[in-house]
């Protein structure tokens, strides 16, 4: 077996400060049934999912990844408006929250606005659709038209057994936030997110290096003053920073990947790395798993994140052979997979998608599983109530 020790994480402000390691109990429940999440049955209603971040930090990304792993995908409405930013699937339906901007581009510009400002979206429609998909009803949901930068006419979304709202704001207004099941925020640090930006635009969309730094700069004020909050609220984070690895680097090519999770919420137990409240650091590379240069590290322990207790589990370094990767997952607990080697399963199908070989890759595959395991409890627990109601 690989060699692990006790260690004390180099962690940064939020977590994990020195002596405030706690063993924490399991909060595992039992759930007597298991209920597929995507045997929708009439008058069931939709769990909601929040998913926030910046633009261009990979949530279309994890939305595949999400998708994929609850089932059956998600494609745009068929039939519908070319440029719609809806997916549907079988088990879910994602809605961007650019959808919501209530400034289309030209107003934003003369008003001297930023899309992540408040100013430029409408936070009561997005809460009274939100609430009436919720309560089972569908809605005719703005769209906003990134070719032509317009509010493009109504789009029908039905309800879903699960609605994905990704955006900039999915915490950001009160009352949405109350209506959401779970919420993760991808929070990418700047020197990767200048990193994957110049990767796409420079390659993908033509933009120069000056004005991909421009475009970044003149968003950085809104983006700390109304994005990054939320990230506060959130149940999970998965946060991206450069190695520790190579002194120095910060091109994003290798990072250094947290999965934050919250302590004490409903139907997500936290994964942890051999044993649950310990504080590990572990080097797998070895007989098991294959490491070039700069290796790969993993860390796990627990410590406190504005204000809420968290367990973090941390991968530094990137994957060699994506077959490998079992070795690693049968080291991790409370996965929620339903079968040995789900998660390599799932990182081995999206091989191609960006962060696949890496600790993005696999903590956003890991989140999903839990969604889905999240989603069946809230439907057990809603079947056990109407079960009782009945009764009564
Ligand atoms: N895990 C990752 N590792 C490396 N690069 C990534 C990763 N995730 C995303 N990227 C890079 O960032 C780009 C944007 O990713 P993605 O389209 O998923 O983000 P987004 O948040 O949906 O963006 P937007 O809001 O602008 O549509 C990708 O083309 C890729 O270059
Ligand atoms: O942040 C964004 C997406 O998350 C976009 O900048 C925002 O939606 C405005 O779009 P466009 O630049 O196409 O007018």
């Amino acid at each position: 077996m690989a060699a692990f020790a006790a260690h004390t994480s180099a962690a940064s402000s939020h977590y994990l400060p020195p002596g405030t390691a706690i063993l924490l109990r399991s909060r595992r429940r039992a759930f007597p049934t298991r209920v597929s999440c995507s045997a929708a049955a009439a008058g069931d209603k939709t769990v909601v999912i929040g998913v926030a971040a910046d633009s261009g930090c990979g949530k279309s990304t994890f939305m595949r990844r999400l998708t994929s792993v609850l089932g059956g995908g998600a494609e745009p409405p068929r039939g519908g408006n070319p440029e719609s930013n809806t997916l549907v699937g079988d088990t879910a339906t994602v809605v961007c929250l650019d959808d919501y901007h209530s400034l289309d581009r030209a107003a934003r510009k003369a008003r001297g606005l930023t899309a992540l400002d408040p100013r430029a979206n409408d936070f009561d429609l997005m809460y009274e659709q939100v609430r009436a998909i919720k309560d089972g009803r569908a809605v005719d949901k703005p769209v906003y038209n990134h070719v032509t930068g317009l509010l493009d006419p109504p789009e029908r979304v039905a309800p879903p057994r699960i609605l994905l709202l990704e955006g900039l704001h999915p915490m950001y207004d009160e009352r949405v936030r109350g209506l959401l099941d779970f919420s993760i925020y991808l929070d990418i640090s700047d020197e990767v997110k200048f990193a994957w930006k110049i990767q796409r635009d420079l390659a993908e969309r033509g933009h120069s290096l000056q004005s991909i730094k421009a475009i970044i700069e003149a968003r950085k004020p809104d983006f700390d003053a109304y994005i990054d909050p939320q990230k506060q609220y959130a149940d999970a984070v998965i946060e991206v920073l450069p190695t520790q690895l190579i002194p120095g680097d910060d091109d994003g090519k290798v990072p250094r990947v947290r999965l934050i999770m919250k302590e004490g919420v409903k139907h997500f137990a936290p994964v942890y790395l051999f044993d649950e409240g310990s504080t590990i650091s572990w080097i797998p590379c070895g007989r098991k798993l294959s490491c070039s240069y700069p290796g790969i590290k993993f860390a796990y322990g627990f410590g406190a994140y504005f204000g809420h207790e968290v367990s973090v589990l941390e991968m530094d370094g990137r994957f060699d052979k994506l077959d490998e990767l079992i070795y690693v997952e049968t080291h991790l607990s409370n996965l929620s997979t339903k079968f040995y080697g789900e998660v390599a399963q799932q990182m081995l199908t999206h091989a191609d998608l960006p962060g696949s070989n890496n600790g993005t890759g696999l903590f956003q595959t890991i989140v999903g599983l839990k969604i889905r395991e999240l989603c069946e409890q809230i439907v057990a627990e809603r079947d056990a109530m109407t079960a009782d109601a009945v009764k009564v």
